[in-house]
């Protein structure tokens, strides 16, 4: 399986900072496993949405789908909070020390996400379900379209006995390249399948999913013509 460093296998897609219902409903035709909806973060996105609005856009992922809340908690206390508040399907945490992504853990009813950068992800390894590793700002904030260290995920995704999402940077244009060099678990978007003006550009969601899903199967098929490259 993608993400355990044990050869082909489907690799998931996340589509990340949903705002709107009718993206939501965009990234779920297209056929992504999650949608990341993100509230109380500390850093200045186009993504973050207020916790009311967090919990209706969470409340309408269709079953199958899981919903993921993406915040920036100061304490596990704060994150449980919010879950219990919001009811997403898993919670994403950025900016919280390892110790701190191990008691949410234990006191969250979810799966828990932690964001990381390559260098500090094996610190996480025992702490959380998963981990996102992207390239993070100087706060743990994501969403900075920067892609990480390729080669260094891909170690870790061989090493870690724990699911590994690859983030940061990535688009249509570059996921399948990134899936075939990192075999993450799984690949996340946010600012990668947006329109100018805020929103998801329905036809890069859509290529976006379709070049991740299909990206492992053209190792056997050298000859597709299918770039995934959209105009955005
Ligand atoms: O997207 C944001 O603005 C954001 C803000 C604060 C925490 C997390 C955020 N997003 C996460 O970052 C990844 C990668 O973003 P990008 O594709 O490089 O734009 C995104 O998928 C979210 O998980």
């Amino acid at each position: 399986m993608p993400g355990d460093g044990e050869g082909p296998g489907r690799t998931r897609t996340k589509v990340c900072g949903i705002t709107r219902e009718a993206d939501l409903e965009v990234a779920v035709e297209a056929g992504a496993d999650a949608v990341g909806v993100i509230t109380d973060v500390v850093v200045d996105t186009p993504r973050d949405v207020s916790p009311e609005r967090a919990a209706e856009l969470l409340a309408a992922v269709p079953p199958f789908v899981t919903g993921t809340l993406v915040t920036m908690p100061d304490s596990a206390e704060a994150a449980v909070r919010l879950a219990d508040r919001l009811e997403p399907d898993a919670v994403q945490v950025h900016g919280l020390e390892p110790d701190r992504v191990a008691a949410l853990r234990v006191r969250a009813s979810v799966p828990v996400l932690a964001a990381v950068d390559a260098g500090s992800a094996p610190a996480y390894a025992d702490a959380a379900d998963a981990l996102v590793v992207d390239s993070l700002d100087e706060d743990g904030g994501g969403g900075t379209g920067e892609t990480t260290d390729w080669g260094r995920t891909r170690e870790l995704v061989a090493g870690l006995d724990l699911p590994v999402v690859l983030a940061g940077g990535l688009g249509p244009d570059n996921v399948a390249e990134a899936v075939r060099t990192v075999r993450p678990f799984a690949v996340d978007v946010a600012s990668g399948v947006e329109r100018a003006g805020g929103g998801k550009a329905a036809d890069a969601v859509r290529a976006f999913v379709r070049s991740a899903d299909r990206a492992l199967d053209e190792d056997d098929n050298p000859t597709s013509d299918d770039t995934g490259e959209v105009e955005l």
